[in-house]
């Protein structure tokens, strides 16, 4: 799995029916390279020519079969029985009112470096069958979660935000809700040179600016109830600009927190406890603000989750799922008309 923040490659190991039977054996995350790391950030902005696109795909496949050698070679036992690879790849555009995603990675060239079967390819069924391709994870938080206290809901932090309700008899509702950490990011490297808000250093020195903040939430896409899902960079209207670089980063804060919150509130029954997951969890800032508005938050390590490899675990339970032509979306999670498979097959 590569996120939408493009900080890097997440593997995990894991022996799955993609049902209920998930055993994480390992995980590990291979960062990119500054270059390449730029390169994929511009082609998600701005449109590249075709070959230069070709070159970072290359790129960016091998990065991806690195962390499966990695990862297996660390498992040596466990490794040798894998079957299959869930091969994500990198989302460069999410357009979903046009019925438009891509996601670049070549699953032939991962195939081959591998020797692995390869599913990939996850989002387009979804789209053709009318869903907004996004988020993919909420099956798989259903079956993580499923012996837990109900209603819960799962929000993970990354450069978007996306949340899976979860009510009594396994009822879910999905969608993305707005900026994650992918704006805060920004901030942090136009205005103070650093890749991230690390441990929340400017975040926790400012103040928020609350009429940025309504002005913020002001717009369509947080108005619409879930399914929704959006592009990492359909928030740049989000602006701060006038602030001091730790006001603006609270500020940041404060939409991302606030956005969750509204999209929250408008679910069928408030959760009692919300599990969080993605890079967020280290944001402190962005924690506190949680508990202003969920009476319990917890970080999924609280159960012996991996916030940083819990969406590589759901690629391959996705693509068990995919072999064995189950569904992966059903309309409450991304308003696909019916439940859809979802994936493509390199043998
Ligand atoms: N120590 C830290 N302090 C604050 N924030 C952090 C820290 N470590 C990571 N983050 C945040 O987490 C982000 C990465 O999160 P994650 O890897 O879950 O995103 P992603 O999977 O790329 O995104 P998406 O889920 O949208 O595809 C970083 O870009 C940063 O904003
Ligand atoms: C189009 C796309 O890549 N969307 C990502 C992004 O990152 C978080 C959020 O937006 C989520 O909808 C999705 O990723 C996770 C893995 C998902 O599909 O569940």
């Amino acid at each position: 799995m590569s996120g939408t923040s493009a900080d890097g490659v997440d593997a995990a190991l894991v022996q799955t029916d993609g049902e209920a039977s998930i055993t994480v054996i390992g995980g590990l995350t291979v960062p990119y390279e500054e270059d390449l790391r730029h390169r994929l950030l511009e082609a998600s902005q701005h449109d590249m020519p075709t070959s230069d696109m070709l070159r970072l795909e290359k790129e960016l496949t091998q990065v991806h079969a690195d962390a499966v050698a990695q990862l297996i070679k660390q498992h040596p036992a466990e490794g040798k029985r894998a079957e299959v690879v869930g091969f994500h790849g990198h989302t460069i555009r999410h357009i979903p009112d046009e019925c438009l995603t891509c996601q670049i990675g070549n699953p032939w060239q991962l195939a081959h470096s591998t020797g692995l079967k390869v599913v990939s390819d996850f989002r387009r069924n979804d789209i053709a069958g009318g869903g907004q391709g996004a988020p993919l994870a909420a099956m798989f938080h259903r079956a993580l979660f499923d012996t837990y206290d109900k209603p819960l809901v799962v929000l993970n932090l990354g450069g978007v935000a996306n949340v899976t309700w979860l009510g009594e008899d396994g009822a879910l509702i999905a969608g993305d809700t707005g900026p994650g950490c992918g704006l805060l990011d920004e901030w942090a490297q136009e205005m103070a040179d650093l890749p991230h808000d690390s441990d929340g250093i400017l975040a926790g020195a400012g103040r928020v600016n609350e009429p940025l903040v309504a002005e913020a939430l002001s717009a369509p896409f947080f108005a619409r109830p879930l399914p929704k899902a959006a592009d990492r960079y359909d928030f740049d209207h989000v602006d701060v600009s006038t602030l001091t670089v730790e006001d603006g980063a609270a500020t940041l804060c404060a939409v991302t927190v606030r956005a969750v919150a509204g999209a929250v509130a408008r679910l069928p029954k408030k959760p009692k406890t919300l599990w969080v997951t993605g890079g967020g969890v280290k944001h402190p800032v962005i924690m506190s603000m949680l508990a202003e508005h969920f009476a319990e938050v917890h970080r999924v390590e609280d159960r012996k989750l991996s916030s940083e490899t819990l969406e590589a675990e759901c690629f391959a339970w996705l693509a068990v799922r995919r072999m064995r032509q189950l569904p992966i979306t059903v309309p409450e999670t991304t308003g696909c008309s019916e439940p859809l498979s979802g994936g493509a097959i390199t043998l």
